[in-house]
């Protein structure tokens, strides 16, 4: 009989591992880490097998149900990988291992995809009597990459007439995604600057070693950062080793892949979520043999299943997006050091404002080593900022959202047929509906937060699909005087139109980018049409390279900083430089206009400036002066439920056993916040309330949090309870 050790997919304790009889019909279907579907306390969960042994003699043994996959792309390292997690994030082995694994591929899939002929002349002529299957060849070889029912319809032939090709041999299935077109490998490489031949130089030399280092690249925006990410990618190719580079978002830095693709042609791998099951295991199955020795994609790529990592880059380090926001709430950034640790490879942190934790780390005498590039390639000069105070806008009588300085300038920028962009990181058109009689505030009913007034005239909610049309008469107080204040890109728009007819606009927010490939089409709308002005949120933020823009305006520099979180300063201060750096990267310098009701404050002074050291150096005074990170670890635990009494029940009694476990354990220095309502209150009809749990000793605060998970073990049932080591956001 053979017995198998499975990690389910549902909260158990941390290391938990339970055993199932393999069915003599399974045996040849399943392997060390298959993917499996078993029963589970009267239902049936996913899991992964990670061994075969014996079960403990007391135990009830049930059979494994199904195989969903054999072989899931995990090995020996990412079970290491998975291990961490479950110490490092606080979440089951079988959570750490369905993270890892990601959603499952399928193979069929792919093979019928994507059709090669494998001949050449002498195969041809000798088919001559065969007319049908040489015609069927000769369309394959003129367009490789045919699915088999394209290619028998472009062919004018039947299917049969393909597979009995693909059975002679004549025909190869390969695998290929549907991104991996090829494009031209581009020889000519850019001399490097001084400062980037120095950073490349010592990257070099720490990859011969194979010694597993990390490196913060610290480059003002524009500085050339990506061609040090190149050069350094190909010593480790040079060494058979492979790379994973990681960007916030893939959809929204087209250009980046670009720039990788005429660089590495198809050694490039993309892994993203828009992939089919099909693409998805493709692209695996190439990185698994090595054939795709660079991988490129989003956070979860970080778990590629390369056979022997050399390095790791992670492009805009800071970005948020890093983190995940679902069970095992892990950061990317400190799985790949976990994994550089584990195969000997470096790590490269890039951003032109690094996060706070990872500027901390890189000073001297730090786990980080620093690399600068000061200067913008070829000497530009970083844009002008300056600084419009909102509230003289209202004295001097100008109620548009655009300042006359803003004005002035797109006017400026317009007529020299110069692109401009208009950064406001709120969508929709107000973000807020009031009525002036009773000052109520409309809400959406399930979710604590306030609905945001869109142009078709719906308002609607940002965190549910919940939408509702504006009210005429108040639903509080019938007062028919119903009023919105802020802005959003919608708004924004509007005004452009108004005050500049004939300038061709684009927007770019979740509102016009829902279809796949949007992204990519509008920015390409943007570089090549006749549009002259791009307005958007963080979207368009980050990572373009758009040389004809001079000109960049920000409607509003207050939307980040106000927001509950003692990371607000830090987020303005990034979305404000990284926004700026848009501007100037070509010939024509750039200009930046910050309209702002708080036009004294430090982030936005010194975003002005471009100086990132001395923001950071006021930034940590405050950080430590509260004891907040980089000065300390926070562990946040989450409670969300139905019934609030139940959730704050919940609360209380882990406050209780955080605090005893706290002293049992002499761990004196922690302290256990709360429990207070988490940022939003609701959401979706369920109640939030939080506590947090504060540190200087990262492992401390985990140790206790991890002995109260095992405590509560399953004692609230109506109550989900989520853990979040290091969040990012509160
Ligand atoms: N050594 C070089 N010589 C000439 N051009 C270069 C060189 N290195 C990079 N470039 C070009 O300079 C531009 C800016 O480089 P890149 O986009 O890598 O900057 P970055 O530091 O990543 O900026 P950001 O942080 O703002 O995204 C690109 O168009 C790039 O092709
Ligand atoms: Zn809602």
């Amino acid at each position: 009989m053979l017995y198998a050790e499975v990690a389910v997919t549902v909260p158990v304790r941390l290391n938990q591992t339970f055993h199932y009889r393999v069915p003599e019909v399974l045996q040849q279907e399943l392997s060390r880490f298959s993917r499996v579907e078993v029963p589970f306390a009267n239902r049936v969960v996913q899991g992964f097998v990670i061994g075969f042994s014996p079960p403990p003699p007391t135990a009830k043994i049930k059979d494994i149900k199904r195989v969903i996959e054999k072989e899931p792309f995990l090995n020996e390292e990412l079970l290491i990988t998975a291990e961490w997690l479950v110490q490092r994030y606080l979440c089951s082995i079988g959570d750490a291992l369905q993270c890892i694994a990601g959603p499952p591929g399928s193979k069929k899939k792919y093979q019928e995809s994507v059709l090669v002929a494998a001949v050449d002349q002498n195969v041809l002529t000798g088919l001559v009597r065969a007319p049908k299957q040489k015609e069927t060849l000769e369309v394959a070889l003129a367009k490789p990459g045919l699915s088999k029912s394209e290619l028998a319809k472009l062919a004018g032939v039947s299917l049969s007439v393909v597979n009995t090709l693909l059975a002679k041999g004549y025909l190869k299935e390969i695998c290929q995604s549907q991104d991996s077109e090829a494009t031209p490998i581009q020889a000519k490489k850019p001399n490097l600057t001084k400062e980037q031949e120095d950073a490349v130089q010592q990257l070099r030399r720490v990859l011969q070693s194979a010694q597993p280092s990390a490196w913060l690249l610290y480059g003002v925006t524009g500085s050339g950062k990506t061609e040090v990410y190149l050069r350094t990618i190909e010593e480790v190719l040079r060494q058979q080793r492979q790379a994973i580079v990681l960007v916030p978002e893939i959809s929204l830095t087209p250009q980046m892949v670009e720039r990788f693709r005429s660089r590495f042609g198809s050694k490039i791998a993309l892994l993203h979520s828009a992939l089919s099951q099909g693409e998805r295991y493709a692209e695996k199955d190439r990185i698994k043999s090595g054939e795709a020795s660079v991988v490129l994609g989003a956070r979860s790529a970080i778990f590629a299943p390369v056979p022997n990592l050399g390095l790791v880059i992670i492009d805009e380090e800071h970005e948020t997006s890093y983190k995940q926001d679902e069970t095992p709430k892990y950061h990317a950034r400190e799985v790949a050091l976990q994994r550089a640790a584990q195969s000997g490879a470096a790590v490269i942190l890039g951003s032109a404002t690094p996060a706070m934790e990872s500027f901390c780390r890189a000073r001297p005498g730090g786990p980080y080593t620093l690399l600068t590039l000061t200067k913008r390639i070829e000497d530009r000069e970083l844009p002008k900022i300056q600084i419009v105070d909102l509230r003289q806008e209202l004295g001097l009588g100008n109620r548009s959202i655009f300042s006359l300085t803003l004005q002035r300038a797109l006017t400026r920028r317009l007529e020299r047929l110069e692109k401009c962009i208009l950064f406001l990181n709120r969508r929709g058109l107000a973000s807020i509906v009031v009525c002036r009689q009773c000052g109520q505030v409309m809400k959406c009913p399930h979710c604590d937060i306030s609905l945001t007034l869109h142009s078709d005239g719906w308002l609607k909610c940002h965190y549910c699909s919940y939408q509702t049309r504006s009210p005429v008469i108040c639903p509080h107080c019938s007062s028919r005087i119903i009023r919105s204040f802020g802005v959003g890109t919608q708004r924004v728009e509007e005004e452009m139109n108004r005050l500049f007819p004939t300038c061709k606009v684009l927007r770019m927010d979740a509102d016009t980018t829902t279809r796949k490939g949007s992204h990519k089409k509008l920015l390409e709308a943007f570089i090549h049409g006749d549009a002259q002005v791009l307005i958007g949120t963080q979207m368009i933020a980050k990572g373009l390279d758009i040389p004809q823009v001079t000109l960049v305006g920000v409607i509003s520099a207050d939307v980040t900083l106000h927001m509950p979180d003692f990371r607000a300063a830090e987020r303005t201060f990034q979305l404000l430089t990284q926004v700026a750096g848009r501007a100037g990267r070509g010939q024509t310098p750039g200009e930046v206009i910050i309209q702002t009701y708080d036009p004294e404050h430090f982030s936005i002074r010194t975003a002005q400036r471009h100086d990132y050291l001395k923001f950071y150096q006021k930034e940590m005074i405050t950080r430590q002066a509260l004891q907040y990170p980089p000065f300390s670890h926070l562990i946040r635990v989450l409670f969300s439920g139905i019934n609030e009494a139940d959730v704050l029940a919940a609360a209380h009694w882990w406050q209780g056993q955080l605090t005893t476990t706290k002293q049992s354990s002499g761990f004196q220095k922690i302290e256990i916040l709360g429990p207070a309502p988490a940022g939003i209150p609701k959401i979706k009809d369920r109640y939030r309330w939080q506590l947090i749990i504060k540190g200087s000793i990262s492992k401390e605060i985990r140790s206790v949090a991890a002995q109260v998970l095992e405590q509560a073990g399953l004692r609230f049932k109506q109550v989900a309870v989520s853990i979040d080591v290091d969040p990012v956001s509160m």
